[in-house]
């Protein structure tokens, strides 16, 4: 989270700053944490969800920190703690009504780079896949493309990331380094906590697209309300009055998300079934490996066969196919593109299959909304029984468990409920929240016993779901988190099953 280059040095003007005191300060980096300040340092003292940055002000300038930039609050608590320190060390204080927006824009100028063209989405499911599908477009195109996400950055250019919208610094200097790399064009996620603390308002976007929005993360946000206020900032802050927004008008709160883009004066391009979408879904058929599917653009039809489960992927490419078009893509070349698309890692991706020819899927679902939406998503596809693995978050929005578990017990045939990502709670006490849901769910806590069950219980046309890893590679357990992979797993179980095992 700290940001340093050998040699770099800049004035705060530079950064787009203005000190109360201490103006004529030279930066040699920023940071948000004071673990990771140098001498010459900016020490962004942000308001946090456990603590005030400003309470480590004391920390920061013994470590040789060059300016303090926080809020209203922070000056109090600085006042209080670090007044004679901050004299002494002669440091430049900023203090801004944002803070969080404040060092945005001004990691954005101190890397100074990022990749020509970006497209950035928002909505509670959907937002890996689009940016995913956006970018397989534009590298199908011929553009030096990324997607930035809760996978890491894909395509032409790639690093591992902790978050799915990255904070400022981090954010930046992946970009920079993504542009200096050759990438030209970028699609990246803007979570509903990235952009309640303003982590991507220093980006500079064409366009931004909503997928849709239901429950959750409401141990974050208070509300409903908040929560779609908090992804509404992509359109009222971000998107410039010249950008378009890509909307999907399917959903309850599409129509609003439009409202809010045209208030902005920005173009809407409309996606879905409505009548009312520009790029609209016509038909679809469901085959056992993917879908056909008729859209109509502008007068005409075209149908493209989609090598992906799920009637959903249909609104997400579509999306996608939006944002590139949004972005200066010719629509003809774009569609010419979907035929090529693949699965997106984790989700509704097939990674095992029995002798039998029953199938086993890996997917993201974690909430009920997505739960529901990715077992109804299947059945076309399947001629028998859905199974259905599934569990749900420690130290996240605990009302999503019962909902989930009742999701898993309307649309699945089985439903094997287990542990995912306990974290610091007592899984056992995760799985009963589940099962309140869904009261005939067989319980095994072990996710890899929970995997073989669900496996063994496949008859010939049967598929298995395996929900809420998808792309994950551990388990977390306490503090410490444990390989795990749900399609090695389903792998591992196929092969033992089937009898492949040497
Ligand atoms: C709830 C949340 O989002 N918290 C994020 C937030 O932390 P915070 O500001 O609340 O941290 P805090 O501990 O209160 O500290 C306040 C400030 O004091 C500083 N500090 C703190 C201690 C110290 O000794 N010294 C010091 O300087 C901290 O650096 C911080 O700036 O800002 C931090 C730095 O930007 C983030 O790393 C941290 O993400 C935590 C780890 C997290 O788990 N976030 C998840 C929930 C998240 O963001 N998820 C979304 C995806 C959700 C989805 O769509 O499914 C994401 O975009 O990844
Ligand atoms: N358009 C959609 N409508 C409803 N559900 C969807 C849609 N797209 C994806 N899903 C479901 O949500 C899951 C997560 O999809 P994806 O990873 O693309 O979403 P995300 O918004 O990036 O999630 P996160 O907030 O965790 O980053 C998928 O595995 C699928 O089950
Ligand atoms: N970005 C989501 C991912 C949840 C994935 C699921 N496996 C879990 O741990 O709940 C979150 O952090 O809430
Ligand atoms: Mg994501």
């Amino acid at each position: 989270m700290a940001a340093r280059q050998t040699g770099k040095i800049r004035t705060l003007a530079d950064l787009g700053l203005t000190a109360r005191q201490g103006g004529a300060a030279s930066i040699t980096g920023l940071t948000v944490d004071n673990r990771t300040v140098t001498p010459g340092s900016l020490f962004a003292a942000l308001p946090g969800t456990r603590v005030h940055g400003a309470r480590f002000v004391g920390q920061a300038l013994e470590a040789g920190a060059a300016a303090i930039l926080t809020d209203a609050e922070g000056v109090q608590i600085l006042n209080a703690t670090a007044a004679e320190a901050m004299m002494r060390s002669g440091a430049a204080l900023i203090v801004a009504e944002d803070a969080r927006q404040t060092l945005a824009y001004a990691a954005a100028l101190w890397f100074g780079a990022q990749p020509e063209v970006m497209a950035a989405v928002t909505g509670t499911n959907g937002k890996t896949s689009v940016a995913t599908f956006t970018r397989q477009i534009w590298s199908i195109l011929g553009h030096d493309a990324v997607n930035v996400g809760t996978t890491g950055v894909e395509g032409a250019w790639h690093a591992p990331l902790s978050h799915t919208t990255p904070e400022p610094i981090t954010l930046h200097r992946l970009l920079a380094e993504a542009a200096r790399a050759g990438v030209s064009h970028a699609a990246m996620e803007a979570s509903s906590h990235g952009l309640a603390q303003r982590r991507l308002d220093g980006v500079q976007l064409t366009a931004a697209a909503f997928t849709n929005f239901t429950q959750d993360h409401l141990d974050y946000h208070a509300s409903f309300d908040e929560y779609f206020d908090a992804k509404a900032g992509l359109f009222r802050r971000l998107l410039p009055p010249e950008g378009v927004a890509v909307i999907n008008l399917d959903g309850h709160r599409g129509a609003d998300m439009a409202q809010v883009a045209v208030d902005k004066g920005a173009k809407i391009l409309g996606v879905g079934r409505t009548g009312r979408a520009q790029l609209r879904i016509l038909a679809q058929r469901f085959e056992p490996d993917g879908q056909v599917l008729r859209f109509g653009w502008d007068g005409r039809q075209h149908q493209v066969h989609l090598p992906l489960i799920g009637g959903f992927q249909a609104e997400n490419v579509l999306v996608a196919a939006g944002l590139a078009i949004a972005c200066g893509d010719a629509p003809g070349d774009v569609f010419g593109t979907l035929s090529g698309l693949e699965t997106v890692h984790g989700r509704m991706q097939l990674v095992a299959r029995r002798e039998t020819g029953a199938g086993v899927y890996v997917d993201f679902a974690h909430t009920p909304d997505a739960v529901s939406t990715a077992l109804r998503a299947m059945r076309p596809h399947v001629m028998g029984r859905l199974v259905v693995v599934l569990g749900a978050g420690g130290d996240r929005d605990a009302t999503k468990r019962p909902l989930m578990g009742q999701a898993a017990a309307e649309h699945a045939d089985l439903v094997i409920v287990t542990d995912d990502n306990p974290r610091s709670e007592d899984p056992a006490a995760i799985r009963q929240a589940v099962l309140l849901g869904c009261p005939d769910g067989l319980e095994v806590g072990d996710r890899a016993e929970a995997i073989l069950r669900g496996v063994d219980a496949l008859g010939p046309g049967d598929a298995l779901l395996i929900a809420g890893k998808g792309h994950e590679t551990g388990q977390i357990i306490g503090a410490s988190t444990y390989p795990f992979d749900d399609a090695e797993q389903a792998s591992v179980a196929v092969a033992a099953l089937d009898g492949r095992l040497a």
